[in-house]
């Protein structure tokens, strides 16, 4: 998932921070983009990428499973009809949107033999035909994307005429707008569209803006474009394209389109229902529970490994607790745990029998990694301070990142960001992968539960997912965690007994800052009522008696 793609990564960051610095991460991402360049960026959505303007909220409830599927738009009509114009104004009516997507129809032309390549280049192709079009994996595609799945689409050249060896990987969009002269042709692609739009225009105003465009995008001739138009592109669309507007719920000019596109827009709002609010309260207050260190959490936690607690461990974590501890020793006796945490976790990695010959000439009998696929994915920012000891323990790691946030207000997890490695991106690869998805603490559990689902949507079976953290509130998230996703491991260095809900001010400061001098100090935090800290902070959940903000205390 990318936030406003379809403009150049440089115009990107500036839109994202004006001083080209790095978003800032305890921030929603909307409040840094003006509206007026936001609405130009939607305007220029390329096709074919995920749109977000202000991140995903949970797309799943308590049990893990989807709430819903995507809403999908069949938007069909005439080539140069003004389909995509038509599907970007969508887009920039919805104003705030989830996520949405573009989905374009020329993405699923066939891949063309050397003389399917001849006549394309002498204009003696019929690509206007629905044999032209790969319509199986265009369905299969359409269906993965609208349940939630993640999608690896082909890429297309018009200037080649010709499916490209590498493919765009789609995920997380809500709404789905598939545009595309036979949109509405198959049968199958009709049956998965919850709205279907055909966009009505004159032939010749059709004909003067497919001149103007192939000649100016495409590479071609206005001869050979008026050639291609007589032979196949007026008779396909009298044949195929024209009878499709039949199946068509809302039929839409090719100019002039305005008040259609704000109905359509005020249609589509209506039936995205928000099912996702205080999903993050929910998982916090089910069924508290008073455990302490010397429960036994099994009876609870079936898939909970805890290390030991052997003086050793408890020694680092004395000294990461301790709120005076240097940032160099908290870096240190991180880096420390995380490799600890990391070898307890690898010990749920798949082992083959090995034998090797030792120097001395003798048979070891031994074993061997026996997965394909390893990866870790760190939950940004605090899953960071995990990275160094999975690092020490499979060298050249894969790593990815998800960037899950709080929606200020509320405290609901938003998913801003998707980076995931190649071997999840590819669902053939996802499911014989193992992951190690790394994030500081197990609070409410919100940002587990996010991360957790997205690695099920790319097809990660739950059984080689590895959740590794430092600290797991026991009356927090972790039991639904646990009942929505049983066959996850969850491995950690000790569990905390309590989770409150309180509100951080922007800026606070860092604890070992903090001094306990007179009001109005620079560096003294200030106290504030309930309401002035609502009106000015966001909601955060602390685990007592935790480590702090650990992100920020190795970093900042
Ligand atoms: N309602 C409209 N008003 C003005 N120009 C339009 C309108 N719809 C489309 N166009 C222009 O016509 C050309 C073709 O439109 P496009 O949306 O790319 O067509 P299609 O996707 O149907 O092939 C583009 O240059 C576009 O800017
Ligand atoms: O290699 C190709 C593939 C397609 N075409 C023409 O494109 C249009 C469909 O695209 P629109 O954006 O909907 O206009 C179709 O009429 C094909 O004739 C092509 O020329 N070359």
């Amino acid at each position: 998932m990318q936030n406003i793609e379809g403009v150049d990564k440089k115009k990107q960051a500036q839109l994202l921070d004006p001083s080209g610095a790095r978003p800032p991460l305890s921030r929603s991402i909307t409040t840094t983009l003006n509206p007026s360049a936001r609405s130009e960026v939607l305007l220029q959505a390329k096709k074919n990428t995920i749109l977000t303007s202000h991140g995903r909220p949970p797309w799943y409830g308590e049990d893990g499973k989807h709430l819903s599927e995507a809403f999908v738009i069949g938007i069909a009509g005439g080539s140069a009809s003004g389909k995509t114009h038509v599907a970007r104004c969508i887009v920039q009516a919805l104003g705030s949107i989830p996520t949405v997507v573009i989905l374009s129809q020329d993405s699923f032309y066939k891949r063309h033999s050397p003389e399917d390549l001849k006549l394309a280049f002498a204009n003696r192709y019929d690509f206007d035909h629905p044999d032209a079009i790969d319509m199986p994996l265009f369905a299969s595609c359409l269906a993965d994307l609208k349940a939630g799945r993640q999608s690896n689409i082909p890429i297309y050249s018009f200037k080649d005429h010709q499916r490209l060896d590498e493919t765009k990987y789609l995920y997380g969009a809500s709404i789905i707008i598939v545009e595309g002269i036979l949109a509405l042709h198959d049968p199958e692609l009709r049956s998965l569209y919850d709205l279907k739009i055909f966009v009505q225009c004159d032939s010749d105003l059709m004909l003067a803006r497919r001149i103007r465009r192939d000649v100016h995008e495409r590479g071609r001739s206005v001869e050979g474009v008026l050639e291609q138009y007589l032979r196949y592109v007026k008779p396909a669309y009298d044949n195929f394209v024209q009878p499709t507007s039949r199946y068509a719920d809302i039929i839409v000019p090719g100019s002039d389109n305005t008040v259609a596109i704000d109905l359509i827009a005020t249609h589509i709002r209506r039936k995205i229902d928000d099912r996702s609010s205080y999903l993050r309260e929910r998982l916090a207050k089910i069924a508290p529970r008073d455990l302490t260190p010397g429960d036994c959490y099994d009876q609870y936690f079936p898939n909970l490994i805890v290390l030991p607690q052997t003086p050793q461990v408890r020694g680092i974590f004395t000294i990461l607790r301790d709120r005076t501890t240097p940032r160099e020793d908290f870096i240190f006796f991180t880096d420390r745990l995380s490799t600890y945490l990391s070898e307890k976790a690898v010990e749920f990695l798949p082992f083959k029998p090995r034998t090797v010959t030792t120097p001395v000439g003798a048979a070891y009998h031994g074993k061997e990694l026996s997965v394909e696929h390893v990866c870790g994915v760190s939950i940004l920012r605090s899953g960071g301070p995990l990275e160094q000891g999975l690092r020490r323990v499979i060298q050249d790691i894969r790593m990815g990142s998800l960037l899950i946030q709080s929606e200020v207000h509320t405290g609901e997890p938003l998913l801003l960001h998707s980076m995931l490695p190649v071997c999840i991106r590819q669902r053939n690869l996802a499911q014989n992968s193992y992951v190690f998805l790394l994030d500081a603490q197990i609070g409410t559990g919100a940002a587990a539960f996010m991360a957790i689902r997205v690695l099920l949507d790319h097809g990660v079976p739950q059984e080689n997912i590895i959740f590794v953290t430092f600290i797991v509130a026991a009356c927090g998230g972790v039991r639904v965690l646990q009942r929505a996703f049983p066959r996850v491991r969850i491995v950690c260095g000790a569990v905390d007994p309590v989770l409150r809900e309180s509100w951080a001010l922007w800026d606070t400061p860092p604890p070992q800052e903090a001094k306990e001098s007179e009001p109005g100090t620079p560096g003294t935090p200030t106290v504030k009522t309930k309401q002035e800290a609502e009106a000015e902070g966001r909601k955060v959940w602390v685990v007592e008696p935790g480590m702090g903000h650990i992100g920020d205390r190795y970093y900042l």
